[in-house]
């Protein structure tokens, strides 16, 4: 039998001589499109029923399907264009075809000549500038990167790819918090779309100025609330676009199809509205029935020209995040990251902390948690714990008395006695007066509270840098659990509320530690590894996007994130969990995405919201068992590889 790769080349070989009679008729493009759709069909039959779904097979099954690419330009245009330039790899026939011939230097470079030459550069970059701060390494890294997505985005994709550990710490958080800083000296080129508040009235037309035909998915921001570095107003572009980038990266989504978009409404950033360079309206934020027509206006216009797009809301403030989300999740595909995705992957971490400690997952009702941080992602966590319990007690959420969560705000512990007590914040404040105080009073500060409380698990979504300071670490010692979790979720690094370090140093090397941002794994005092676990919603948001995609649901249920959420649980082996590791390598995001995503699209079926996608109607997804959902994904999932270029006049 041949070989998946041999199949490959026979089938891309075949394609480049079809091109290279310069055929250009559409009829004829369509027909090849159709044989390569046959072949990848029946190379999936055959082999698809065997396959053991690792990276290299979805890779290959993404990879197979480089169907040619239409162009409509010509010569310098297409060299100018990132999604159809191959720098140096534009084959002679193709340079004839194209108009390039003269436009590159003769000699002919190899996609993996291209992808060498480029990691030389990156690995040099590394070298030149070792011993120099921190901040200047990571930006000129992301430089590097920016330029080569600026210019070729199949190279920058699967370069991206293929080093995901690596270049996630630079494309993403931390070093992006650093860009939106910087965004006024750093900006060169704008990516994807700006709604200000000058534009009321005009979104409508406004959205036909995006030149792709098709949008699967947009990501969203105010600005207001950007990691934990606050109101950074229209300089917050960057986190969108990051976001956008590790969608394509795990959940394979075209970067054609994708639009971060900016809804510039002000800023209350007095340095930034004081800054002549700043780029974005300088003007206090818009707010109540002003703000709310800006996003209304912007999602009816998303939703009129791309119906089935997702919509992914990001670092909005707390008041907005939570108000656009009840508006509008019944009536548009969308969800929000900070509430949702986040709350999916701390709960797939409370689990492996239960787990990790050898009790079966059922315990979870007995865990003891204290979250710091009553914010967006805070709250979020809180909620979707507190259902969890419900499910497993068979309880209702709404009426499940909060008997083992401690919130704690910036004005320390949260209770029934708070004055202006905040709504959303309300469910999981403590009521005294019964038998379980604890001593504790309205107020009381995070160390009384862990050294009273004796939590299994401390969570914190803050946004302070150090708050888990050496007392609080100290106190946590004498956790109830045999295996104290700390979870320092807060973004960018110097924001998290501790180091693995001091966790390592002050509670003990039995305890487990998840941050939000990367950190390098801690040599012990007895020479094994303090494992650092990633808990950063990236785990969850490819999946859910890509889920809700594909299933064409009508707008994503709490069903599906918590499909979503037990997925990622679950991802992990016991012998796993009880070494520390609560989530797998990042280096696996595009193998976990592909499973998160079929179960976000089982969940959606199972809740008759799912419509369908393309050419796979509801009744076609109705019918496919799991194994096929999960092939379903996998087929369509992006791959970045040169696709034959093929002129139409
Ligand atoms: N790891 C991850 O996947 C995610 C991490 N985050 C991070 O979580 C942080 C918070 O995000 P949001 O909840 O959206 O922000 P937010 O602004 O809505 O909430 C922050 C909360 O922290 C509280 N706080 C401030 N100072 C405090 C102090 N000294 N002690 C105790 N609490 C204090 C505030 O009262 C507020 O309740 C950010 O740094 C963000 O980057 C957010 C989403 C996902
Ligand atoms: C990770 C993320 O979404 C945040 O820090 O806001
Ligand atoms: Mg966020």
């Amino acid at each position: 039998m041949l070989s998946q790769e041999k199949l490959f080349l026979i089938h891309f070989s075949h394609l480049n001589f079809f091109y290279s009679v310069d055929l250009g008729r559409r009829d004829k493009v369509e027909r090849e499109r159709e044989r390569s759709r046959n072949l990848i069909a029946m190379w999936n039959m055959r082999h698809l029923a065997r396959a053991t779904w690792n990276l290299r097979q979805i890779r290959w099954l993404s990879a197979a399907i480089p169907g040619p690419c239409i162009v409509r330009k010509r010569g310098t245009d297409i060299l100018h264009d990132p999604w159809f330039n191959k720098d140096t790899a534009f084959p002679l026939t193709e340079r004839d075809r194209l108009g390039l011939r003269g436009l590159l230097p003769p000699r002919v470079m190899s996609f993996e000549q291209q992808y060498e030459r480029f990691m030389n550069s990156y690995r040099s970059l590394e070298h030149n500038t070792e011993g120099e701060p921190e901040s200047i390494v990571s930006l000129a890294k992301w430089r590097i990167l920016n330029r080569l997505h600026d210019r070729n985005e199949t190279l920058y994709y699967r370069v991206l790819i293929d080093n995901i550990k690596d270049f996630a710490p630079i494309i993403y958080t931390p070093t992006v918090g650093l860009v939106c800083q910087n965004y006024g000296g750093l900006f060169r080129r704008p990516r994807g779309m700006y709604f200000s508040a000058k534009d009321k009235g005009e979104m409508m037309s406004m959205i036909y100025n995006w030149p792709a035909q098709q949008v699967d998915l947009v990501v969203v921001t105010d600005g207001s609330r950007i990691l934990g570095l606050g109101d950074l107003g229209v300089q917050g572009i960057g986190i969108p676009i990051g976001k956008l980038d590790i969608y394509v990266a795990a959940a394979g989504i075209n970067p054609q199809r994708v639009l971060p978009v900016m809804l510039d409404v002000g800023t209350n950033n007095q340095k930034l509205l004081e800054d002549k360079l700043y780029l974005g309206l300088r003007q206090p934020r818009l707010e109540g029935d002003e703000y709310l027509a800006i996003v209304d206006e912007f999602m009816e216009a998303v939703h009129a020209r791309w119906p089935k797009a997702v919509i992914q809301f990001e670092d909005f403030q707390m008041k907005w995040a939570f108000e656009t989300l009840q508006r509008y999740r019944k009536k548009f595909c969308m969800f929000n990251d900070d509430i949702q995705g986040t709350a999916g992957v701390a709960l797939a971490g409370l689990f492996g902390a239960v787990r990790a400690q050898g009790r079966p997952l059922k315990d979870f009702v007995k865990q003891k948690i204290v979250v710091v941080g009553a914010g967006s992602a805070g709250i979020g966590v809180l909620s979707m714990a507190k259902q969890a319990v419900a499910r497993m007690l068979g309880t209702d959420p709404a009426t499940e008395p909060n008997c083992q969560f401690w919130l704690i705000d910036k004005d320390g512990l949260v209770t029934q006695e708070r004055k202006n007590l905040d709504p959303a914040a309300a469910p999981f404040a403590r009521t005294f007066g019964s038998e379980n105080t604890e001593g504790l009073t309205e107020g009381a500060s995070l160390v009384e509270v862990v050294k009273k409380v004796k939590p299994h698990v401390l969570l914190g979504l803050s946004g302070v840098g150090g708050i888990f300071n050496e007392d609080v670490l100290r106190a946590m010692k004498d956790s109830d659990s045999p295996r104290p979790a700390v979870f320092a979720m807060s973004n960018p690094t110097t924001n998290a509320e501790c180091t693995p370090g001091d966790v390592f140093k002050y509670v003990g090397e039995h305890a487990i530690f998840a941050s939000g941002s990367p950190f390098n794994d801690v040599l012990l005092e007895d020479g094994k590894m303090g494992y650092v676990n990633q808990a950063n919603n990236m785990y969850l948001f490819p999946g859910v996007g890509l889920g809700a995609l594909l299933s064409g649901a009508r707008y994503i249920s709490d069903g599906m994130l918590q499909a979503a959420a037990e997925c990622l649980a679950s991802y992990m082996t016991d012998e796993e969990i009880k070494k520390g590791f609560l989530f797998p390598s990042i280096s696996s995001i595009r193998n976990i995405t592909t499973r998160v995503g079929a179960s976000v699209i089982q969940a959606a079926i199972s809740e008759e919201l799912a419509e369908g996608h393309g050419d796979v109607g509801s009744k076609e997804l109705y019918h496919m068992s799991e194994r096929e959902i999960v092939d379903y994904v996998a087929r369509n999932m992006w791959f970045p590889v040169y696709s034959p270029l093929v002129h139409e006049k």
